[in-house]
């Protein structure tokens, strides 16, 4: 399962995609939990904190490509449009209004209404580079102030716990038991105030399992003793499988060649560094798309979605092969996702040493609706490519995906997507947050552990349910409102 174990975590090496979820997946947060500042309006102040809306790097004229009045001029965190034209922009675009229906333009996807096809924003400056949590957050500006130490590649194996008369348990956390390499001594840090969690929707339920925080049996069988009973550590693992599906095309106009060409490759290296324009400013697709499945398969299965205007499914393009393209050949592929699955997994531990790898299981397309949706999802993309837009373009399509067709018998199309369906990298859940309450859950609404003092976790795992979209700017959200309610809690 691939996470970014550096600064700035999976935001200095994820896709870049920016994408809020849908209105109804924060007021399900705000549901589940029985507290309203989860909520998509209430959220809003803390979206426009995190999100700084820039110009795409070319400075193309932008306007009907996004709605300036839901988004942010002045947060920290750079957001702008592709700032590279596709040779497939036009098609893509034309090929919804043919189609209509399903197929419909959807101006800014980020207002709380995601459904149809839109262009893509992404954690892009105007310069063209990477806007990360290092790049943004930890910013010079930021990094020197006097409060801030960082340690580099230290890594937590423990919180320790010392003994509280106010928590349920009778254990406060506020010690961070680190090394600086794994071979290195154990070493201690003491919070005065309280120690806040960040490892990621792996590495904090480890650390808490680790720290014997978690289900006290699961925990005893392996030898770690057990000091507070969460049996939701690790469980609720949720991740949006994925399936790349690629198409020869009948174009040179691709990324593919960057990929193949040395030469290429540094000329266009260059403008970018000189300029900071070029094909190395953007992604190599400026669409994406959401839908829902057809009614018949939420009756059949029930609805994993948090509403009527949340997606069940994803489309995305991409101008060329995903990824080192074959020796020749030009390619556009469609990325299919399930955005809102019913399947859940988990992390566990099996051993005593803290720097032992967990146990993922994601336990992808376990539940009968995710692998139906991604049938759904590849009779969409088929559908899509029937516009007469594309008459003359696709050629045939690449490798194991040669003989499907939107007509394949469900046993054919299962067997694709068992064989191909992949991580998005969209993990969360393995420490939710759950009602005051609720006897299950792992954090409070202000993302406290539950039954101790002196914890908070603060990162993807905290989501009860995954969002209707990637996960960057909702952990975003959900960090900047968590630091205002640090702040309400301290000063
Ligand atoms: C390849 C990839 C592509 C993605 N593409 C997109 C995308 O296009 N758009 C989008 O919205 N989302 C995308 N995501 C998902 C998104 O980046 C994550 O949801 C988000 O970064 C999660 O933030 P986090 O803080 O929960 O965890 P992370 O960003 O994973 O950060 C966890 C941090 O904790 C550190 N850590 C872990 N364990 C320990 C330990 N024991 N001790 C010390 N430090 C530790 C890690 O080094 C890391 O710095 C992608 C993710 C990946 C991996």
């Amino acid at each position: 399962m691939i996470r970014g174990f550096v600064l700035g975590g999976s935001s200095s090496v994820n896709g870049m995609f920016y994408t809020r979820g849908s209105a109804d997946d924060y007021d399900r947060f705000a549901a589940v939990t029985k507290d309203d500042k989860w909520s998509w309006d209430n959220l809003q102040p803390y979206i426009a904190k995190n999100e700084k809306w820039e110009p795409p790097a070319d400075g193309h004229n932008t306007t009907g490509q996004f709605n300036p009045s839901v988004h942010s001029l002045t947060g920290v965190n750079a957001v702008s449009l592709g700032g590279f034209p596709q040779s497939i922009d036009p098609m893509m675009f034309k090929a919804v209004d043919e189609l209509g229906g399903i197929f419909q333009f959807n101006e800014d996807y980020n207002s709380g209404t995601p459904l149809g096809f839109g262009w893509l924003q992404s954690t892009i400056t105007t310069e063209g580079r990477r806007s990360s949590s290092a790049t943004s957050y930890l910013a010079s500006k930021y990094i020197e102030r006097k409060n801030l130490d960082i340690l580099l590649n230290a890594r937590v194996s423990r919180v320790l716990p010392s003994l509280s008369k106010s928590s349920s348990s009778g254990y406060a956390f506020r010690t961070v038991e680190f090394a600086q390499d794994l071979d290195g001594p154990l070493l201690q840090v003491n919070a005065s105030k309280e120690v806040i969690l960040s490892a990621g929707v792996i590495g904090s339920p480890h650390i808490l399992l680790n720290s014997g925080i978690g289900d006290s049996d699961e925990l005893s069988e392996i030898g770690i003793k057990p000091l507070v009973n969460l049996p939701s550590v690790g469980k609720n693992l949720t991740d949006q499988v994925s399936i790349i599906n690629e198409f020869l095309v009948n174009s040179t106009r691709t990324v593919d060649d960057l990929f193949r060409n040395v030469s290429l490759l540094d000329e266009v290296y260059t403008e970018f560094n000189k300029t900071g324009m070029g094909p190395l400013v953007a992604t190599a697709g400026n669409q994406i798309s959401f839908f829902r499945v057809n009614e018949s398969l939420t009756n059949l299965f029930g609805d994993p979605s948090a509403g009527k205007n949340s997606p069940h499914l994803e489309m995305f393009p991409g101008n060329g092969f995903f990824g080192p393209p074959p020796p020749t050949g030009h390619f556009l592929h469609l990325g299919t996702v399930v955005v809102s699955p019913a399947s859940r997994g988990s992390v566990t531990i099996n051993s005593t040493d803290p720097f032992a790898n967990p146990l993922i299981d994601p336990r992808y397309l376990t539940a009968p609706f995710d692998i139906a949706a991604m049938r759904e999802a590849l009779r969409i993309m088929f559908q899509y490519l029937s516009a007469p837009a594309w008459d003359g373009y696709v050629l045939s399509q690449f490798g194991g995906f040669a003989n499907i067709t939107a007509a394949s018998p469900d046993n054919i199309l299962d067997e694709y997507i068992r064989n191909n369906a992949e991580s998005s990298a969209h993990v969360v859940g393995t420490a939710a947050m759950s009602a005051k309450d609720a006897d299950y859950g792992v954090v409070d609404p202000d993302l406290r552990v539950k039954g101790v003092e002196g914890l908070r976790v603060i990162d993807s795992s905290v989501f009860p349910f995954v969002t209707s979209a990637h996960t960057q700017a909702p952990t975003y959200a959900i960090a900047e409102r968590a630091a205002a309610l640090i702040k309400d809690a301290w000063m």
